[in-house]
């Protein structure tokens, strides 16, 4: 973003000058300048807030001799402003006023409102529900790289939740993908790395850069110290140098832009990358996990299973989906909760129904933590509490024996229920009882204190609202007394006023009366009186009014404080909601969809039974057909199935699908969920690989093919004997031949050096003799029959290879007019008789193609004669002759 060009703040207003202040120190944002009830910008800001949020630009005063270009935004829509413009990518500074000003009064008449920038809004560090996707997580990352190491930490600013990741810098782009931040600190050095660089692109997000003295050993170190408030590190469990450096930066950029407000974070929860499948970028878009390609939930692999009841729920099932397991026991356990769910269906009903109600106890807390907290998220904060207490009476009234009830669900319900804290039960008995019903979202707006709560309140407020009533009586009397028509008004300027029409307004002028009314203003059509009564009154009900509010403000620090002090219990009671949320859901999805518990192992076996695409099987099922659910058996040690399977078929019979449903079903399975299959057995899978379908990625400036090519490069260089790769139709994107000797190659190398578990779609039907040549390797065909010269779609995976492509049929059901149909049909024709046998490959000196070529020893002829040659002695028509013959021997 670039800073508005410098104007000289010499001679500027006083206000004007506070505003140049604020700027200077925040010159790449724009500076929103609270004055009174809106948020005003100045200059440049002005100018581009204005073009971004389509306000109008005016002018006010001037500066230098010039007009100041000027735009402001209303002060309670401004969250609406804010939202438009982190969007278009903008940074907002808000300049607040820290004093009223009656108070900046009190220092001078001429002195103005204290101002000072409160916060510095970024994608990465929102915590308004009106920001914020309830459903999506917001999180800001940072990466690191240390002595060979890369880390990537990240913060969810809005629930507290911090996350740090070590990886090698190759494994950058796999660790974002599966955080997608919205926003990601990088110390400025690092922008020379090329790898660095690529998994910036690929994952999105807005980039800041950091000064890379920031990502320094002490200096960071001392950062996550304050940030935390602890002495020393070591309570997070020996954090690796380039950990502590990403940590370092996030909490620089946390210090700098919540102006010194430290947020309520949870300890770091740390993964390598043994913990957790690697996706890279490409995979996961392709597999549509989280987005479908064109970016939307819906249709995704998470939008079809996301049966979650809650925002906290929802976005822990993402971030389960997002980054899925390696460790069969931690499988087995989130699986042991979902089993738990799904044999008790009542108790699942009613508990969903009870989390209905718990709203987002992290968010709210994270705010109230960060002073951008109301009465309202205090009210949040008792909802979930409550929720989690119904919870646990009503899994305790299950008659569950613990025994039984496994460990994850145990845990949950246990953190959920605050009767089992006291600290916990104390905070909630504290506001259950002391917040009224209507809570406003911000504690200046006053009356969330319920009645009884605090003595000096209820006086306050019975004065105030006692002397509403005097006035009310006070109106009938003072009419009775003149004889003239009034009423008693008020407004923010004048406070209570008589009010009279102005043709009626003559008695009150003069003698008597002129002794009770006092003139206060004239209208066009009325005028305007007090008198000595009316104006204690006023007094007496504004001094309590502000006694009132005064009280309120001051209970509410006291709340918020107290809830802070319990922050670790309710992120963690929070926690548990989403996890118990989470494990209901996917029970109630798996009942649905008629899901089945994977059996999960070390192995390297793969082996799905009558397995189906969710997002294909609920789009075929909505056309009125039915899905045909498939096996698909592989082995990585070639014992119990072909560790590669070459599958071919017809066009749209189904390969595409078949690949993805049996990748999906390695991440369902390692996420902790049940699996859309009639038996799934799945030794882990530390890291999938997807290359489907060639798209373009024009937006990085790469071909189709040389998208494909990249993709194709990494996973080659990439996949272990763990790994699942699943490639469609590699090498479509170039010459006939090339691609198919690149997809011969690329599966040969599957096979031998990267003994991966794969399955490999093609067109090239050549590539069936693979089976016969390689140990590991078995074809597999999705069916397709002709019938009365239409092509009928079997969707059924069987072994072997497919007879034909069938494209000119699939032309004919495309709608391809049928004179071009006709044609292609006899061109065919022709190709396939006149062709000669078109490919020849059953011939290919395979293992001699690639063995190395032997390296001749010694001159060669062309250097032994150069050697012989006497230059010196030659005559030119000698050395000419001597050329001609050197070139003869090339
Ligand atoms: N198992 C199945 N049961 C029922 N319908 C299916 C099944 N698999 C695929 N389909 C249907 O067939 C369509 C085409 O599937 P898919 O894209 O997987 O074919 P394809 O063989 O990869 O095609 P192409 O080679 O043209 O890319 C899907 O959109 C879906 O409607």
């Amino acid at each position: 973003m670039n800073a508005s060009p410098a104007i000289d703040p010499a001679g500027a207003t006083p206000v004007m000058a506070q505003y140049f202040e604020a700027k200077a120190r925040q010159p790449d944002a724009l500076v929103f300048f609270r004055m009174g009830d809106f948020y005003e910008l100045f200059f440049e800001d002005a100018i581009r807030a204005a073009a971004a949020l389509g306000i109008a630009q005016t002018f006010r005063g001037t500066h230098g001799g010039q007009p100041i270009p000027m735009a402001g935004v209303p002060v309670h829509a401004a969250e609406a402003y804010l939202a438009k413009l982190i969007r278009a990518g903008f940074k907002v500074a808000v300049c607040e006023q820290m004093e009223n000003p009656a108070e900046a009064r009190k220092r001078g008449s001429k002195s103005i409102v204290h101002r000072d920038v409160v916060r510095i809004v970024t994608p990465g560090t929102l915590t308004e529900d009106g920001l914020l996707d309830a459903r999506g997580a917001n999180r800001l990352a940072a990466i690191a790289l240390r002595a060979g190491q890369a880390a990537v930490a990240s913060v969810e600013l809005s629930t507290g939740e911090v996350e740090c990741l070590l990886t090698t810098p190759a494994g950058l782009a796999a660790a974002l993908a599966g955080l997608q931040p919205s926003e990601i600190l990088v110390p400025d050095r690092l922008f020379a790395d090329e790898t660095v660089n690529t998994a910036l692109k690929a994952a999105g997000g807005v980039v800041q850069p950091m000064a890379a003295a920031l990502a320094e050993p002490s200096a960071s170190e001392a950062r996550v110290k304050r940030l935390y408030g602890v002495d020393t590190l070591d309570g997070f469990g020996g954090l690796a140098g380039a950990e502590v450096a990403a940590l370092g930066l996030i909490a620089a950029h946390l210090e700098m832009t919540q102006a010194g407000r430290i947020p309520v974070l949870s300890p770091p929860r740390r993964a390598g990358e043994a913990d957790v499948m690697a996706i890279d970028p490409a995979t996961r878009a392709s597999l549509e996990i989280e987005r479908t390609l064109s970016g939307q939930r819906e249709g995704s692999l998470l939008g079809c299973i996301d049966r979650t009841v809650t925002g906290a729920g929802s976005r822990l099932l993402a971030a389960r989906l997002g980054r899925p397991l390696l460790d069969p026991a931690a499988i087995e356990a989130r699986l042991d909760a979902v089993q738990w769910f799904v044999e008790r269906r009542r108790l699942r009903e009613t508990l969903r129904e009870a989390l209905k109600g718990a709203g987002d106890m992290a968010r709210a807390l994270s705010r109230l933590a960060l002073g951008r907290g109301g009465p309202r998220d205090l009210g949040t904060l008792v909802q979930g509490l409550k929720s989690g207490e119904a919870i646990a009476a009503l899994a305790a009234g299950e008659n569950r024996p613990l025994a039984e009830t496994p460990a994850e669900i145990e845990a949950a319900l246990t953190a959920a229920d605050p009767s089992q804290s006291g600290a916990l039960s104390e905070l909630l008995a504290l506001l259950d009882t002391g917040l009224g019903p209507d809570l406003p979202a911000q504690a200046r707006d006053g009356g969330f204190v319920a009645p009884g709560v605090r003595a000096p309140l209820d006086e306050a407020r019975a004065l105030r609202d006692d002397s509403r009533r005097v006035i009310a009586a006070l109106e009938g009397r003072l009419a009775a007394e003149s004889g003239v028509p009034l009423k008693i008004r008020h407004n923010a300027v004048l406070g209570y006023f008589v009010e009279t029409t102005a043709n009626k307004a003559d008695p009150l002028f003069q003698a008597p009366l002129n002794a009770t009314f006092i003139h206060r203003q004239t209208l066009a059509s009325q005028v305007r009186f007090t008198t000595v009564e009316l104006a204690d009154l006023d007094a007496r009900i504004a001094q309590a009014g502000e006694r009132a509010l005064a009280i309120e403000l001051e209970t509410f620090e006291a709340w918020r404080q107290a809830a802070c002090d319990q922050a670790t219990a309710i992120q963690a009671a929070a926690r548990a909601l989403a996890t118990l949320d989470v494990d209901a859901g996917l029970a109630e999805w798996a009942e649905d969809a008629n899901a089945v518990r994977p059996q999960i192992d070390k192995s390297l076996c793969f082996s799905a039974e009558g397995a189906r695409h969710s997002v294909v099987e609920a789009a075929v099922k909505r056309a009125g057909d039915p899905f045909t659910p498939n096996d698909c058996c592989l082995d990585g040690s070639g014992e119990t199935g072909p560790r590669l399977a070459i599958v071919t078929g017809p066009n749209m019979a189904g390969k595409s699908t078949f690949l993805r449903q049996n990748a999906l079903l390695a991440v369902l399975a390692q996420a902790g969920s049940y699996v859309p299959a009639r038996s799934l057995k799945l030794g882990v899978v530390d890291r999938l690989f997807s290359r489907v379908g060639a798209g373009d990625d024009l937006a990085r400036g790469r071909s189709t093919f040389m998208a494909e090519m990249v993709e194709t490069a990494a996973i080659l260089t990439q996949a272990t004997p763990r790994s699942l790769v699943i490639l469609d139709e590699i090498g479509r994107g170039t010459a006939t031949w090339d691609g198919l000797a690149i997809a011969w190659a690329a599966a040969e190398a599957l096979h031998d050096t990267n003994r991966c578990r794969a399955l490999f779609a093609t067109h090239y039907h050549e590539l069936a003799v693979l089976e016969e040549r390689l140990a590991h390797v078995a074809n597999l065909s999705l069916k397709a029959k002709e019938w009365n010269g239409d092509l009928v779609f079997l969707h059924e995976a069987g072994p072997g290879p497919a007879d034909r492509s069938y494209g000119v049929q699939v032309a004919k059901l495309a709608g391809v007019p049928p004179v071009v149909v006709a044609r292609a049909r006899q061109v065919l024709e022709r190709l396939e008789t006149e062709s000669h046998s078109p490919v020849r490959l059953e011939g290919l000196p395979l293992f001699e193609a690639a063995a190395p070529q032997p390296v001749r020893r010694g001159p060669s002829p062309v250097e032994e004669a150069l050697k012989a040659l006497d230059v010196d002695g030659m005559s030119p028509r000698e050395a000419l002759e001597a050329l001609y013959r050197l070139k003869g021997l090339s």
